[in-house]
């Protein structure tokens, strides 16, 4: 079985990216599998200049193949915020309070107006200078309360009409196979073979 490591930090993540490559045969791991300390500078300001610090700092670290994965939510009525910043709109790295920050910041605004798409943007790196980029979307709007106790960050406010719930309210299988980061992966799965073999 192959194994990737994947420069996360997020356990959420980690345990979609895991579900996703488990038919593929590819072990995942992620920065708590190594106990080298990494400090990754996340100061870009695009998603695409964030997944490849994040993917450049630890290959130079651990001198493997790598892949990362900047996302956010993109909130129309909020001239794109939280965007890059989404792990930490309300200070630290902390789903309730960054939730409860936006209901703030969307208080008044009528359900139309609340549209909204979470982002993800991969990079994969390997130590020859070998790159992948993939990205994806999903579409939905800004709830004005939380529903459903499923996956993690801003997935109890993201209203997704397919399901007609929330993104907190669909099982993991459901989430994959509509999420941003499934549509990243399923691009990036596309070139997988020819990148890892090259
Ligand atoms: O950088 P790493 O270590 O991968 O972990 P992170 O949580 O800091 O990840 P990002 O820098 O990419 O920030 C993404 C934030 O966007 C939110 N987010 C991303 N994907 C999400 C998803 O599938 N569901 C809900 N919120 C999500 C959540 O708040 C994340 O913390
Ligand atoms: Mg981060």
């Amino acid at each position: 079985m192959d194994s990737l490591v994947i420069a996360t930090k997020n356990q959420g993540k980690a345990r979609e990216y895991r579900e996703m490559f488990a038919p593929y045969n590819i072990d995942v791991k992620t920065l708590a599998d190594f106990s080298v300390p990494i400090k990754i500078n996340e100061n870009g300001t695009t998603f695409l200049e964030n997944a490849t610090i994040k993917a450049q700092t630890v290959m130079a670290r651990l001198g493997v193949p790598v892949m990362a994965d900047d996302s956010g939510l993109v909130v129309d009525a909020l001239n794109g915020a939280p965007g890059v910043h989404s792990a930490r709109y309300a200070g630290d790295h902390d789903d309730q309070a960054n939730n409860e920050k936006l209901l703030r910041e969307l208080a008044g605004v009528p359900p139309m107006k609340r549209t909204a798409h979470f982002h993800t943007t991969i990079v994969a790196l390997k130590p020859d200078g070998a790159k992948l980029v993939a990205n994806g979307r999903v579409d939905g709007r800004i709830l004005t309360s939380p529903r459903g106790k499923n996956g993690f960050g801003y997935d109890p406010l993201f209203y997704v009409e397919k399901f007609d719930c929330s993104m907190a309210e669909l099982t993991a299988e459901q989430k994959n196979s509509i999420s941003h980061r499934g549509q990243a992966l399923e691009e990036f799965l596309q070139h997988f073979a020819e990148w890892w073999n090259k």
